[in-house]
């Protein structure tokens, strides 16, 4: 269940401003959901109603497959081809990473140009059984492209002509360089459909496979974001929380505000906010438009940056994904919770007033202490409640920020499925490399 609250975001989020709008979110919306506008580009809208049951026996036999070659994965993808899959597993098992040691290790490569890291992610390899997913809907991307090769060729050193066994390729099923590739040396594929762009993809093989390897529910996923399917195609503001979102996040926009800071406050939930960085940056932020969205991790950056938000230049607001509560298991009815998370009695003088308090204790108090504070500092807060089993959970937030983000962008009146802006980088870094020298020649 989400619920999009905006009583926090008064005076600028008034009904009255949201019944002003109403006639284009009306538009919006009905944009969104008709099949002749946007065609081609919105294969994520249909995406969790569709039957893809072949398609899921397949990702699941392949995670199996993967799980019984390998000790742990390397997930090698960039924007939209990793961080979906890496925000699905920080969120359902954390300390899956390498040294972790919950669920099936499943790292990140190649979303970095970092030599260094590299390095001494092969050498963490060295003495592990690796697997390789590759993940790229383009397939001609630079950083995951320069990566996977040096990855396979440290394979290969290993494996000889078995590493290919080891290797699994997520791309466009009918066009690119890395498909080519692939079916050349014989690599184990799975397909992005070609209607959803990286973005947009985390519900496509792209994040289903390493959620699968790292041992997560997938059906689970796909239940809940067929249910954030069926809430976000009401055409009823207060009933569809996709809409509320898109509109106060473009009420406060059009006022002045300029950055939009995703608060969380559990460390698992640090890689969403990446996710959902990327898909609003790069849907909105064009044309000279768009609020920046930013991220907060509180409490810890409470105490780097919360003096900037409390009383530093008015332009930032707050959405709040308040995410079911803690992330450490509950106790059963009467049952006492962990004793290891109470704090003892025999502390410190300024600690004493903790005494017997658990750490949950403290962090729901210092949400409703947060909201306060920057309240009376004039911070515009918006409140996500988003509360359900996790696997489901993920997959019903996916699919709300989705369909906002789709939306917002109708509002802005810029595309939310093209990103011609990064191209600008990427032509001049491809310009360097073609003429400049060569390292160590
Ligand atoms: O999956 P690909 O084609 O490698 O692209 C990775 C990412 O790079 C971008 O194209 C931006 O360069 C994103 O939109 C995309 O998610």
């Amino acid at each position: 269940m989400i619920r999009v609250q905006v009583d926090g975001a008064q005076p600028w989020v008034s009904g009255e401003a949201l019944r002003r709008l109403m006639s284009q979110l009306e538009a919006a919306q009905g944009r969104l959901w008709d099949p002749k506008e946007d065609e081609g580009k919105k294969g994520w809208l249909t995406w969790p109603e569709e039957d893809h049951d072949g398609l899921w026996q397949e990702v699941e036999a392949t995670a199996t497959e993967i799980r019984s070659r390998a000790d742990v994965a390397v997930v090698v993808g960039i924007g939209g081809s990793y961080l979906g899959a890496r925000a699905m597993t920080a969120m359902l098992r954390p300390g899956s990473e390498i040294s972790g040691s919950r669920g099936f290790p499943v790292v990140f490569a190649g979303y970095q140009l970092s030599e260094g890291e590299l390095l001494r992610l092969m050498d963490d390899l060295d003495d592990r059984e690796p697997a390789l997913v590759v993940v790229s809907k383009s397939g001609s991307t630079l950083e995951p492209g320069a990566v996977f090769h040096l990855l396979r060729t440290n394979l290969e050193r290993r494996y000889g002509h078995q590493a290919r066994e080891r290797i699994y390729v997520v791309t466009d099923p009918e066009r690119g360089a890395l498909r080519e590739y692939a079916v050349e040396k014989g690599y184990r594929r799975l397909p992005i459909p070609p209607d959803i762009g990286g973005r947009y993809s985390v519900l496509t093989p792209v994040g289903m496979l390493p959620a699968a390897v790292a041992g997560i529910d997938i059906r689970r996923v796909l239940t809940g974001a067929r249910r954030g399917w069926e809430e976000c195609r009401r055409l009823d503001l207060w009933a569809n929380p996709a809409i509320l979102y898109a509109a106060a996040r473009h009420l406060l926009y059009l006022q002045g505000w300029m950055v939009e800071a995703l608060v969380t406050y559990e460390p698992r939930m640090a890689d969403f906010s990446r996710w959902w960085q990327q898909l609003f940056g790069e849907s909105q932020g064009k044309d000279g438009r768009g609020l920046f969205p930013a991220f907060l991790h509180y409490t810890t950056d409470l105490h780097s940056m919360g003096q900037f938000v409390q009383q530093g230049r008015r332009l930032l607001f707050e959405t709040v994904l308040d995410v079911d509560g803690s992330s450490a298991p509950q106790p059963a009815n009467g049952e006492p919770p962990d004793p290891r998370a109470v704090i003892p009695d025999d502390v410190d003088a300024a600690s004493a007033y903790l005494a017997g308090k658990r750490l949950d204790d403290l962090q729901e108090a210092a949400m409703a202490a947060v909201m306060e504070a920057h309240r009376e500092g004039g911070v515009p807060q918006l409140w996500i409640e988003a509360k359900g089993p996790g696997e489901e959970l993920v997959g019903e937030l996916v699919f709300f920020f989705e369909a906002a983000c789709a939306l917002g962008g109708y509002l802005l009146g810029v595309d939310p499925y093209d990103q011609p802006g990064v191209e600008a980088y990427k032509r001049k870094l491809k310009a360097r490399l073609l003429s400049g020298p060569v390292a160590g020649a």
